[in-house]
């Protein structure tokens, strides 16, 4: 049963492998195009996936179409489709996780395919031509290849970036596999419409890969949607720190280690008079001052801390494995930081600062609430002796 299924595989014919991925590519441009023009999810990427996939079947057309193809495009033209489809794919692969395109390489590795195939004529043995066109198919796969290996690292975990970028590097062995064939088997004429092992294992694998590509591309662009909604979700839109929500699941989380001896420490903040300086300057320029005090703030906490806004001039930083005395030094350095930080609005200039309230985690707390409580309450008592100041808790 298995051997007349592989039978029938490789009976197939190339023609019709041919103008079935001519088919599932005008299919999917159709589908991006409408994703570009109908949504605002991605729509660089998108555009450059309708262009690259209407590209490549444009090019896989004429190649199906032989002799019979239009002049200009018999002669090269068909090759130059298919190379500008993988350029404009290098080119937006970046767009797919919102970078620029990257379409300056994409351009030159074109341009200069462009130059060598109107340069060598289309005679004689065609070999020479197919190694040349496949070799810019192929620095085109791997420049994506890297680029998206390097963006997706940013983003996700090496085994799921691996993963995400196997269809890409799919695409690539394809590619080298036709190269290294016109080597391997020279007796063997080029023309992917002829019936042999080799085309319509090949062809198969195309039909295969480019629905897969096409799969992982939109899976990233879900991916990307996903992982902006989750961080809207999380952060405060004015300050880009923290909001309340994320900081009290991240106190709450680091509570619950404190049972197995993991010290932590809280530092409230407080800008000080910020309503004189919305009354004086305008909400504007309150807004403007937050975002200086975040600025001020930001160089004085690790990687491992949480610096966060629990609502209107009022933010509390997280402190993992920090007892009072590294807390007092971490409120004191962004005390003196946002002192001396230059905040002006339209011309005025106005001294920005705030008070600080630290609690250390004891054992005997119930809960992240109480250790948020005496820090609140140092921060008060930091406000009543003059602001300004850093208060520990008693
Ligand atoms: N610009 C701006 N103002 C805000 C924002 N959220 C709250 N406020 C204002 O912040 C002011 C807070 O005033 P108060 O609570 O009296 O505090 P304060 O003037 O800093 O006084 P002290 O804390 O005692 O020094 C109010 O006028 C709020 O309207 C915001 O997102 N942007």
């Amino acid at each position: 049963m298995s051997g007349t299924l592989s039978e029938a595989f490789l009976l197939a014919d190339p023609m019709t492998l041919l103008m079935a991925i001519v088919l599932m590519l005008l299919a999917a441009s159709g589908v991006w195009w409408s994703m570009a023009a109908g949504t605002t999810v991605a729509p660089r990427a998108s555009m450059c996936l309708a262009v690259a996939n209407a590209l490549l079947a444009g090019g896989l057309g004429v190649d199906a179409l032989g002799g019979q193809a239009p002049g200009l495009l018999r002669d090269g033209g068909g090759d130059l489709l298919a190379i500008g489809a993988f350029a404009v794919l290098r080119a937006g692969v970046p767009a797919i996780v919102g970078e620029p395109l990257a379409w300056r390489s994409a351009l030159a590795v074109w341009l200069a395919s462009a130059v060598l195939l109107v340069a060598v004529p289309l005679e004689g043995d065609m070999r020479w031509h197919v190694r040349a066109v496949h070799t810019a198919l192929g620095a085109l796969v791997a420049m994506s290849c890297v680029d998206a290996w390097r963006q997706l690292r940013r983003h996700v975990r090496p085994a799921l970036s691996a993963l995400l970028i196997t269809p890409l590097f799919a695409v690539f062995v394809l590619l080298a596999a036709r190269l290294l064939e016109s080597f391997w088997q020279p007796a063997q004429t080029v023309d992917v419409r002829q019936l042999n092992e080799f085309n319509v294992i090949w062809l198969w694998m195309t039909l295969l890969v480019s629905l897969v590509l096409n799969a992982t591309m939109a899976c990233l662009i879900v991916m990307r949607l996903v992982l902006s909604i989750h961080r809207l979700t999380r952060r405060d839109p004015l300050t880009d720190v923290y909001n309340r929500r994320a900081l009290s699941e991240a106190i709450a989380a680091e509570h619950l280690q404190l049972q197995r001896g993991r010290p932590y420490a809280l530092v409230m903040i407080d800008m000080d008079r910020f309503k004189q300086l919305n009354d004086t300057l305008g909400h504007a320029a309150g807004d403007a001052a937050l975002c200086r005090l975040v600025e001020a703030l930001k160089p004085c906490v690790r990687d491992v801390d949480r610096l966060g806004r629990l609502g209107g001039e009022e933010f509390c930083t997280l402190l993992p494995l920090t007892d009072l005395v590294g807390a007092l030094l971490v409120a004191e350095r962004m005390r003196a930081n946002l002192e001396e930080s230059a905040f002006e609005w339209q011309g005025h200039p106005w001294q920005l600062t705030a008070s600080f309230g630290i609690a250390e985690a004891r054992p005997e707390d119930a809960s992240a609430d109480a250790v948020l409580g005496r820090a609140d309450r140092a921060m008060y008592k930091a406000k009543a002796q003059g602001r300004n100041v850093v208060q520990a808790d008693d």
